[in-house]
């Protein structure tokens, strides 16, 4: 069996934006005021006004340090915001929340490790165990299903560690939506995937939006493969940022004045390509030239 092809296909066709501003009457699973993230001196976004709706997928760009993981450990209230307002499911963020799932950076495992696939989609479930009170062979039907839903059976015993970036990334999904999320905080799942991995990500995330109707915020520097899914788009850059759908973010002169200085915006056979945006913003301790990207 091919491990890489092994994910059903989406029931639905893709490429239909807008879900989440459908469902509004349900109101906001997210909802900041007037947020500013601040380390020190150095501001990393102020006055942030956001709203996420169940059902939403908001993508979140912005240059190497603009401030994107950060939003996300504010959300999981691992970080607190230095001003302004923020619940999240109708409270003020808190650590280990079970409605809350959530797929981090990808780190790289020791190649020794003996945790196997399964092991680590358990421990989704296991950091929640006192709110599930499933008995052993719950928990492992529980873990065969998550497993299977992303495709993942095949190597459910192999250790984490040989698997591949792609195979790992499916499992990392398993392990997230382990406690049936509300909210799915995805920092940047597609790095380093090839294009068919890509794909497979975003067909499960897609799958998870439709049928859930979990919000999804979406850290990425790759706008082109999540294109068809985002509702709107938060980019973040030079300490200021600019919130809206697509099409009134990524253009020339709403990512120019962000960045305080001429970047060029170009859409190519339905993909979009950022031309002259600096890597980071002026502030920053590491800035660099200006550099062509695909979309930061
Ligand atoms: N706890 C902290 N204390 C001080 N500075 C921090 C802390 N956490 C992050 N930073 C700095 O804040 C900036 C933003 O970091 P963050 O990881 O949020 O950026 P990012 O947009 O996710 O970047 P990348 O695209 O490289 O992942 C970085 O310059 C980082 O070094």
């Amino acid at each position: 069996m091919d491990r890489t092809e092994a994910v059903a296909p989406s029931p639905e066709p893709s490429g239909t934006a807008g879900r989440g501003r459908e469902s509004p009457a349900a109101g906001p699973v997210i909802s900041m005021r007037s947020g500013t993230l601040a380390y020190g001196d150095r501001v990393l976004w102020r006055g942030l006004d956001l709203d996420v709706q169940p059902g939403e997928l908001l993508a979140v760009l912005g240059p190497n340090g603009s401030g994107k993981t950060s939003l996300l450990r504010v959300l999981l209230g691992r970080q607190q915001l230095t001003e302004g307002s923020l619940t999240v499911l109708g409270h003020a963020p808190r650590r280990g929340g079970r409605h809350i799932g959530y797929i981090p950076q990808q780190t790289s495992l020791p190649a020794h490790t003996m945790l196997r696939a399964r092991d680590l989609v358990r421990l989704g479930l296991d950091g929640h165990l006192w709110g599930l009170p499933l008995t052993r062979p719950a928990v492992r039907r529980r873990v065969d299903d998550l497993l299977a839903s992303v495709g993942a059976t095949c190597y459910a015993d192999v250790p984490v560690g040989r698997l591949s970036g792609g195979e790992r990334q499916r499992v990392r999904i398993a392990q997230a939506l382990a406690t049936d999320p509300r909210i799915l905080l995805c920092d940047e799942p597609l790095l380093s995937l090839d294009l068919q991995h890509q794909r497979t990500v975003v067909t499960l995330v897609e799958r998870r939006l439709r049928a859930a109707e979990t919000a999804v915020v979406f850290v990425t520097h790759e706008i082109n493969p999540v294109l068809g899914l985002v509702d709107r788009i938060l980019y973040l850059a030079g300490g200021g940022f600019r919130i809206g759908p697509p099409d009134e973010v990524m253009t020339s002169a709403a990512l120019s004045e962000l960045y305080g200085t001429h970047v060029d915006v170009i859409r190519i056979g339905g993909r979009i390509v950022v031309v002259g945006a600096p890597d980071a913003g002026p502030d920053h301790p590491h800035a660099d030239a200006p550099e062509e990207g695909e979309s930061q």
